[in-house]
């Protein structure tokens, strides 16, 4: 069988494997996934990541989530594959198109990346929702019925669906593995969520934790931070760019007036490589 080399990256230590399938087919089963992901066993990832050849851009990403399912994006990755092509091919800026979009990089600094994730879907439909409401904040609640813990989150999609709630503290790993786990496969979202819980500290800075759809609580995840910004300025809670702090570090965001599309600006590593064992070419 085949061994398949990788690079190991991190994007606010929200952390991956990424396979450059651009020269040969690289077609994992999800049990094959699932094992490349498990940190006990396998090479351990959030997320696993294929670069693949494209007609319409410089490369296209594929993201495969720990537990296997495929999804349509992930913004840290996008900083982190940005990088590795902005090195690949001299290129000021480049295109990576996924199955949410398309998507421009550019380098932003030593270890840094500018992304245009596009612009956020508000409609209830586009997030998706499984029935129509005002996505600024939607009829879902958490705790006792009497007295919820977090209620009437924002619902935005990045390409793929968010829901932020907010709160006026910063939640501990027991609530967020707790209530994030509990919400994303809620039947109100057709195709599951990722979670987010935003502590907006001012104008221009949220603290935000996120259950991440497929791969649990994460040290950052970077369309999460740009449904955080979007969902909270959409309440006046925020202005159009924030700094966005996650566990592994800080993200900023800026949801931009002339185009309405969303830049994210984070830091990528590379943190070594390796060859997989024994995975379908
Ligand atoms: N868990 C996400 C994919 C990874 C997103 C996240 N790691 C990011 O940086 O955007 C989902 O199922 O939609």
């Amino acid at each position: 069988m085949a061994r398949t080399s990788y690079v190991k990256m991190n994007g606010a230590g929200n952390d991956f494997v990424v396979v450059d399938a651009r020269a040969r087919a690289f077609s994992p089963t999800p049990d094959q996934v699932r094992a490349i992901c498990d940190r006990a066993t396998g090479v351990g990832c959030d997320q696993l990541i294929a670069l693949e050849p494209s007609q319409t851009a410089d490369v296209f990403m594929r993201v495969w989530n720990a537990d296997g399912g495929q999804v349509e994006t992930c913004g840290n990755a996008l900083r982190c594959v940005g990088w590795l092509a902005v090195q690949a091919t001299g290129q000021a800026e480049v295109r990576i198109d996924t199955l949410g979009g398309p998507t421009l990089a550019r380098a932003a600094g030593e270890g840094r990346v500018t992304v245009d994730m596009g612009a956020p879907r508000l409609a209830w439909n586009e997030i998706p929702l499984a029935e129509e409401m005002d996505t600024r904040g939607i009829e879902l609640q958490f705790g006792p019925i009497d007295a919820p813990v977090a209620h009437t989150p924002g619902a935005v999609s990045m390409g793929n669906p968010h829901v932020v709630f907010f709160l006026d503290h910063t939640p501990d790993d027991g609530f967020v593995k707790g209530a994030g786990s509990l919400l994303e496969r809620h039947p109100l979202f057709p195709e599951g969520v990722n979670v987010g819980f935003a502590h907006v500290l001012g104008p221009d800075r949220i603290r935000l934790r996120v259950w991440e759809r497929g791969a649990g609580l994460t040290k950052a995840c970077g369309t999460g931070a740009c449904a955080a910004l979007v969902a909270a300025h959409r309440r006046g809670l925020t202005g159009r760019a924030a700094t966005v702090q996650v566990d592994g570090g800080e993200l900023f965001i800026d949801w931009r007036e002339v185009d309405g599309h969303v830049l994210m600006t984070g830091p990528v590593e590379v943190e070594g490589a390796g060859v997989l064992p024994g995975v379908a070419a």
